[in-house]
């Protein structure tokens, strides 16, 4: 049996934050990130992980540049979900160039849910050799599946145990753009 369009779910789905919700949540973390930057001789390597990282990542990053915070660019994509509602083994799709050795890094994405993915990208930057790495997130999902080791040290906004999408995030690889998170109905 095919899955339901997103055209399909949309009319059912709830949103959960609206955009407001999600510009004030981000604005919160920029009040709180750039502090702990600001005083370092060197922008802080800021790494986009794609895809449902980089409408928050982009935006994370306008917030910072308005709070006087430079940063540095680079990006990965590891892929656990691969357009499906569970992960399975994660999958890296491109690393990043710039050499971390003794640089700080601050990871930014849209989701912290089971933590497979953040945990593998985390330990990938550590054994780079990156003096410092943190995760920023949009959304940290309500559950008690999380793996041992991870969690996010700046966080926007909490969603409940469901598939979330928008803002970033997929169902089945569309609705990444709509400028909301919403839930599959249950
Ligand atoms: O905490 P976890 O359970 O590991 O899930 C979180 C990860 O899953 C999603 O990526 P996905 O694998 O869907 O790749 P994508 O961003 O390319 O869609 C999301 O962007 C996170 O990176
Ligand atoms: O609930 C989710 N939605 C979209 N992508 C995800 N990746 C992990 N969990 C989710």
């Amino acid at each position: 049996m095919t899955a339901p369009t997103l055209a399909q779910v949309l009319p059912t789905a709830d949103v959960i934050h609206d955009r407001e919700t999600l510009d004030a949540a981000i604005a919160r973390m920029a009040d709180v990130i750039a502090p702990d930057y600001a005083n370092d001789a060197q922008a802080p390597l800021f790494v986009t992980i794609m895809h449902g990282g980089m409408p928050f990542a982009a935006q994370l990053a306008f917030a910072l540049g308005e709070r006087g915070l430079d940063l540095e660019f680079d990006y990965l994509h590891a892929t656990r979900y691969r357009g499906n509602t569970s992960g399975s083994g994660l999958a890296w799709l491109h690393r990043p160039a710039t050499p971390m050795r003794g640089r700080r890094v601050l990871l930014a994405d849209d989701i912290l849910d089971e933590g497979h993915t953040l945990l593998a990208v985390k330990r990938w930057c550590e054994d780079q050799g990156a003096a410092d790495v943190r995760v920023a997130v949009l959304a940290v999902k309500l559950h008690d599946r999380r793996v041992d080791g991870i969690e996010a040290d700046y966080v926007g906004v909490e969603v409940p145990d469901r598939y979330v999408f928008g803002y970033g995030m997929d169902y089945r690889e569309q609705g990444r753009n709509l400028p909301a998170i919403y839930a599959l109905k249950d």
